[in-house]
């Protein structure tokens, strides 16, 4: 579709104001607080049915583009989850984060990591604005307009927003020394955040209290199943684990031939520590997750030629240690070929995650992919990179796409005896020299008594390269090696002991667990991208906002509308609504009598859809209707049935509204298009 000329540019950074678009969000029921009349609960949010058709809208397309498209093995498992898979799988002792108290008012709690990065930010903000009032008096009212969207909020908020901007200046040194903080803020441990708090005196933005030392919070909303109260559970914190328990059978259904993935899209819940920003952190979401499960030696992808020509912006985590967040516009061929992106299957996924992005109507400008630092990623994840999506609320991780390695199907496998890995029959036996490590039971017993168990796991489930190294360590010390277990403990152990060699094996058969590529979509995150991306106001009237989706994603796909309420409309009326919906058009009628067609088609740009038929007196003339396009207001006119094909083949994508405009003529219409209700 082509835009009008002024038009305000969708998805603008500049000129978006937040507080109109929230209204809108409210008028025409997107979303709501869920029990809002109870008083609501931070953080869970309803979908009206404007914003639950766009959500269905992004997770048809996310179907289409993966499931169908890449021939995914989809499922639906269950939310309740029991304690004993979860703490499996690190979630029971590891899926938390930092959360710190104002001192003085225990009720007012924060994410470690978001309070620091926000009180830096804002003492950023504020350098800024007190350099521009020193030196140049108009650039400082600019920058004091662009934080009034921030004052709106919150007035809204009634309450002192975190962050407030106070104009000081900072010395160039501790500027700098912000933004390399800023750059890495999601690599910093407990300790590391507690070390930032304390030196650079964070406290509660609100009250100016100090606040506590950081502690662990885990997210994961608990509860018991059955009525005896014996069996713990909790919500599941992310749909994948379901996937990883049903790899035996879903290998078994891809006739014991990898690679596949397999999919599901469902809701997962996190008690998140302060959800604030909207529907960006809620403790209730649609999450959509591929695994995809590959050989470890194979992880080259056979569709890799039909993404690796896309140039995306790459920001990797020497970028981020080194203080910058400026990435590198890299082709994808070039991001893996010089190992900054580990695989071609995590490159040919990430090429995927942005076609489905841009393809929803996420602007390609205020996209990129960011590395995971090293304290950040999963221990077990070789290399990570998430989608972010630039809004009003900075860079916002939409997407995670990590190569988690064997990791899941080893510790399921290990804890419940069942075999989670492949066997391949090799044509050629396989000859090659491997690391092992042989436990002199005999004497191990006696030396460790009941720590013997401890230091044989830990030994047998050394890595290949743990080995060598251990091997060597024995070699330069005399024959013995000093370690750590995962509980803290030291142990020696000496040649009398342990041997550490490397045999000639030669197998017939190769077993091995997959490893598994994880692309994982916050679809709610993605949604309130595209209402920033997809918001502009009129030119003639910027309190005339517009939603303006691509038809592919648009909740309603045609509004049909009478001219005025003379009965002799009612019936073309209804008869092109019911065409238009057996042809797979979701179509709305419009036919408020007590507004005038000009509000109407307002109220249906607030919706975001795209087309209007309008039925007139000349329709009951000569049966042709009028055809209006949401951006551009031009309207044509052309038979009934035709015009009604039309719009098919324009929300299918086949033709373009300029097109149609070339074959149809233009109408000069008297109809007032500048009212709104
Ligand atoms: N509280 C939340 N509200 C909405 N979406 C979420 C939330 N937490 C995670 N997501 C979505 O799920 C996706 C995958 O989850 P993942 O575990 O990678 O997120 P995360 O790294 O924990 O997110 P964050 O660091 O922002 O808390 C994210 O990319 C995001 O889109």
């Amino acid at each position: 579709m082509t835009a009008a000329p002024g038009l305000i540019k969708k998805g603008d950074a500049e000129s978006f104001d937040r507080a109109a678009l929230e209204a809108l969000l409210t008028k025409r029921f997107f979303f709501a607080p869920s029990f809002e009349i109870y008083g609501g609960v931070a953080g869970l949010y309803d979908y009206g049915p404007t914003g639950n058709a766009l959500l269905q809208n992004l997770v048809q397309h996310w179907r289409q583009h993966f499931v169908i498209e890449e021939n995914m093995l989809e499922v639906d498992c269950s939310i309740m989850t029991p304690a004993d898979v979860l703490k499996t799988s690190g979630h029971v002792d590891k899926f938390s984060d930092y959360m710190v108290r104002d001192s003085k008012d225990p009720g007012s709690i924060f994410r470690a990591d978001h309070l620091v990065e926000a009180v830096l930010e804002a003492r950023l903000k504020g350098d800024a604005i007190a350099r521009a009032q020193e030196s140049h008096g108009s650039l400082a009212d600019k920058i004091d307009d662009l934080s009034v969207n921030d004052k709106k909020n919150k007035k809204k908020a009634g309450k002192k927003a975190p962050g407030e901007v106070e104009p000081k200046r900072l010395d160039d040194a501790v500027i700098e020394e912000y933004k390399n903080i800023l750059a890495q803020i999601d690599n910093y441990d407990g300790k590391g955040l507690a070390a930032l708090i304390t030196k650079y005196d964070i406290r509660n933005p609100e009250t100016g209290n100090p606040v506590t030392e950081p502690v662990e919070f885990n997210l994961m909303f608990s509860s018991s199943i059955g009525p005896t109260g014996q069996l713990q559970g909790y919500l599941r914190p992310e749909t994948a684990q379901g996937q990883f328990l049903n790899f035996g059978r879903l290998l078994d259904f891809n006739n014991n031939k990898l690679p596949f993935a397999s999919a599901m899209v469902g809701r997962a819940f996190r008690n998140e520590i302060s959800p604030r920003s909207g529907l960006l952190r809620v403790r209730e979401f649609t999450m959509a997750e591929i695994e995809h499960f590959v050989d470890p030696e194979k992880k080259d992808h056979p569709r890799f030629n039909e993404v690796k020509h896309l140039v995306l912006p790459f920001l990797d985590k020497g970028t981020q240690t080194s203080g910058s967040t400026e990435p590198t516009l890299i082709s994808i061929e070039q991001a893996v070929a010089s190992g900054t992106v580990a695989n071609q299957t995590l490159g040919y996924f990430i090429g995927r995650i942005y076609l489905y992005l841009v393809a929803v109507g996420i602007n390609p400008n205020r996209l990129r992919f960011r590395q995971h630092l090293q304290n950040e990623m999963a221990h077990y994840a070789c290399d990570c990179w998430d989608a972010e999506i630039h809004t009003s609320y900075g860079w916002i991780e939409c997407v995670g796409c990590a190569d988690r390695s064997a990791y899941d199907l080893t510790v399921h496998s290990k804890r419940t005896k069942q075999d989670l890995s492949v066997s391949e029959n090799l044509r050629e036996p396989r000859i090659y020299d491997k690391w092992v490590v042989e436990i002199n039971k005999k004497k191990f017993g006696p030396q460790f008594k009941k720590d013997a168990k401890v230091v044989t796991d830990y030994l047998e489930s050394r890595t290949e390269c743990e080995l060598e190294d251990l091997a060597a360590k024995m070699a330069a010390n005399g024959g013995s090696a000093t370690f750590i277990v995962p509980d803290g403990r030291e142990f020696t152990v000496n040649g009398d002991l342990v041997e550490i060699k490397k045999v000639t094996v030669k197998e017939h058969i190769r077993k091995y667990t997959p490893n598994v590529i994880e692309p994982s979509f916050g679809i709610g995150r993605i949604l309130y991208s595209l209402l920033e991306h997809s918001y502009y106001t009129r030119p003639e009237d910027v309190q005339r906002g517009v939603m303006g989706f691509s038809p592919l994603v648009a909740p309603f796909k045609c509004l049909v509308l009478p001219l005025s309420n003379h009965t002799s409309f009612e019936s073309p009326l209804l008869e092109i609504a019911r065409q238009l919906r057996r042809l797979g058009v979701p179509a709305r009628i419009d036919d408020s009598a007590s507004a005038s067609i000009g509000r109407r088609y307002a109220r249906n740009d607030e919706l975001g859809t795209p087309f209007a038929i309008t039925v007139d007196f000349q329709t009951v003339d000569d049966g042709t209707v009028t055809l209006r396009e949401r951006d551009s207001t031009k309207q044509i006119r052309g038979p009934r049935d035709e015009i009604i094909l039309l719009v098919k083949q324009l929300v299918d994508g086949v033709i373009s509204w300029d097109n149609a405009t070339t074959k149809y003529p233009l109408v000069n219409t008297a109809t007032s298009d500048d009212e709104r209700d």
